[in-house]
């Protein structure tokens, strides 16, 4: 989890940056909407590998579904802590009762 709060705090500390030398700085110099178009389209070849049973393109897809998941987080200025409160909160009740429990 630590390389993943690790990239969080990088993407955060590319706010502002230079887009010529950052992917970050230019995907959020594109404001939130890009930023959630790409994390759609890194999501969609996810789905495709998985689907296909490629291995190795899933490993490779859900790492920059990751990386853009937290770039959209970033371009609406939420914390990557409050998705972790929010799965900590989570834990322990099972899906199946909280479903019920609606
Ligand atoms: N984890 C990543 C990461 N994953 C993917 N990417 C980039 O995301 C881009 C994905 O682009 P696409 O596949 O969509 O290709 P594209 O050329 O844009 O395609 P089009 O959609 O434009 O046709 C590529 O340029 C990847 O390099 C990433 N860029 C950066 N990081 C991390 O972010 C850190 C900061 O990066 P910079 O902001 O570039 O300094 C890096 O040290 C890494 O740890």
């Amino acid at each position: 989890m630590n390389i993943l709060a690790d990239l969080a705090q990088t993407i955060d500390a590319r706010k502002g940056a230079n887009p010529d030398s950052s992917w970050t700085a230019k995907l959020l110099s594109r404001g939130p909407e890009k930023c959630a178009e790409k994390f759609g389209e890194e999501a969609i070849e996810a789905i495709i590998a998985c689907t296909k049973g490629d291995r190795d393109e899933l490993v490779y897809e859900c790492a920059d579904t990751l990386y853009h998941m937290l770039v959209m987080l970033a371009a609406r200025d939420v914390p990557f802590d409050e998705v972790l409160a929010e799965l900590k909160r989570r834990s322990g009740i099972s899906g199946i009762e909280e479903k019920a429990a609606r």
